[in-house]
This record gives C-alpha cells, structure tokens and sequence, in this order.
C-alpha cells in the first residue's frame, strides 16, 4: 500500500503521525484543512479508535469536519470551544521565522481566526514548502462578491503603490466558475515572486474595502513540522530553532508509519 504513496505524500504523512502525537486526551484541537492536514485527521481519527484518545476537534472547513466525523473524531464549533489547545494546519510556504502563506486550498479565513484563537499553532509540511523568503506561490486574498473586479482593481493599485515586484491578480476558478469558499466569498491569486515585507503587505490588503482577509499568517506559527520521504521528521521552534529530528519507519501492511 505504502509503495503506492509518492514521496511527497509519505513526507506530509511523517509530518501529520508526529503531530499527532501531540494531542492529548481533554484538548481542544484545531484541524487544519488541505492534504497534509487530512493526514493528520486521519492519524488522529486512528488514535480515537485503537488507543482511546479523547479530544474535540474544530475544523477549519466543511471538508475537514465532514473527514473529522468520518474518522471518529468529536466535532464541535469554535464557538463552543472559545479557545483551543492547539491547531494543526498544513501550509503552502514558510519562512526561516515561520511566517506562512496559507489558502492554497482557499480556507485561509476559517484556517486564521481558528490558528489565533489557539494557545499554540503548529504547521506541518513537506520539506519543499520551506522558502527563503515568501510569495512564490500566489498569495490568496479572500474577497466578497459584491464589488469583485473594483476590489481586484484596487489590490493591484496597491501593489503599485508599495511597489511589490509581481502585480498579476487572478480569480481563482472552480473549472469554468469561479471559485466560493465556505463562506460563500471568491480568492483572487496574487503572483508576486517576492514579498518583502509580508506583516506590512497583510495589514494594507485587510484595509482594503472587500477584502475579507490575506493568506499571509504573520507571527501566528509556534512551530514547524518538517516530513521528509524517507520517513525523517524535523521540529522547528520559534524560539528554540531546530528541537528535534526522528525518523518514522513505513509499515508496508498498514499505510502508517511507526516511531522506530
Ligand atoms: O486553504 C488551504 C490551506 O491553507 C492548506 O493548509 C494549504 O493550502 C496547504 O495545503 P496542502 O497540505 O494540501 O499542501
């Protein structure tokens, strides 16, 4: 089963089972959305069925609540849950001081109220989401409806005005539609190669009148959760750098990696 896994699957898979393994039973835990987080619900789903743990999860999407409930993990509302221990999430890049793109798969705004209503914000990810310096991948911008192509004219002034290298905008699509996320707004995709200053850039977007909010998450992230393909796992901290490194072995049968 495990050799039909790419590389980069059983790196996101490493990722989310050592994640896992820092929820305990009693936490409120946010689940992150996207293809590395639905590894972690899956490990954590795991974790309720054979070892008895016993959490409540807030998920960051109706995907991820819809996986959450499939697995057998107890879902409630952020709401509900006022405050969280931690959240788990995937992300699109990071940098060297754990700043993130986030919204590849358009749930940035469930994604940052949740991370920042957390006491910690642990993001794991493969090897090659790790940049230099952000804005390689499109940076997604959560806008509403009304006014669309005004609020898309008005980001690219500003991109303009703070005179940031790349300045195409697009709409995000949903084949021939354009995309809706769960809150029933569209993403534009800013291509901008380079961001230099990503908590200026975040601040200036959220002024803009219908924008709803950026996919930069500046100062959120506690740690980083680095998968390798060959099973190793790194955890960078914010405060502390590199802390640790394991290796998880790959059981053939099972589709799980085990702590060696
Ligand atoms: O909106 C989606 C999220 O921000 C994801 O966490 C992000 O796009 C990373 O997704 P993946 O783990 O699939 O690369």
């Amino acid at each position: 089963m495990t050799g039909e896994l790419s590389p980069i699957d059983k790196a996101k898979f490493a990722a989310a089972k050592h994640a896992a393994s820092l929820v305990e039973t009693g936490m409120r835990v946010g689940l992150g959305t996207g293809s590395t987080a639905a590894w972690l619900v899956r490990c954590l789903g795991e974790l309720v069925r054979e070892e008895g743990l016993r959490f409540r999860g807030v998920p960051t999407s109706t995907r991820t609540a819809e996986l959450a409930r499939d697995v057998g993990i107890e879902v409630i509302s952020l709401d509900e849950a006022r405050w969280l221990d931690i959240t788990i999430d995937g992300a699109d890049e990071f940098d060297g001081d754990l700043n993130l793109i986030k919204g590849g798969g358009g749930a940035l705004l469930q994604e940052k109220i949740v991370a920042t209503a957390s006491d910690q914000m642990v993001v794991i990810a493969d090897a090659a989401k790790e940049v230099e310096r952000l804005g390689s991948f499109p940076l997604p911008v959560e806008v509403i409806p009304f006014g669309l192509q005004t609020s898309q004219a008005l980001i690219e002034e500003t991109l303009v005005s703070m005179d940031v290298m790349g300045r195409q905008t697009t709409l995000r699509m949903n084949g021939d539609k354009p995309f809706y996320t769960d809150e029933g707004n569209h993403i534009l995709d800013l291509h901008l190669g380079r961001i230099g200053n990503a908590r200026q850039l975040a601040m200036v977007l959220n002024q803009i009148p219908g924008v709803v909010e950026n996919g930069l998450f500046v100062d959120i992230c506690d740690k980083v959760i680095i998968g390798y393909g060959d099973g190793r796992v790194e955890t960078r901290d914010i405060n502390e750098g590199t802390v640790s490194e394991a290796q998880l072995e790959f059981a053939e049968d099972d589709n799980i990696f085990r702590d060696l």
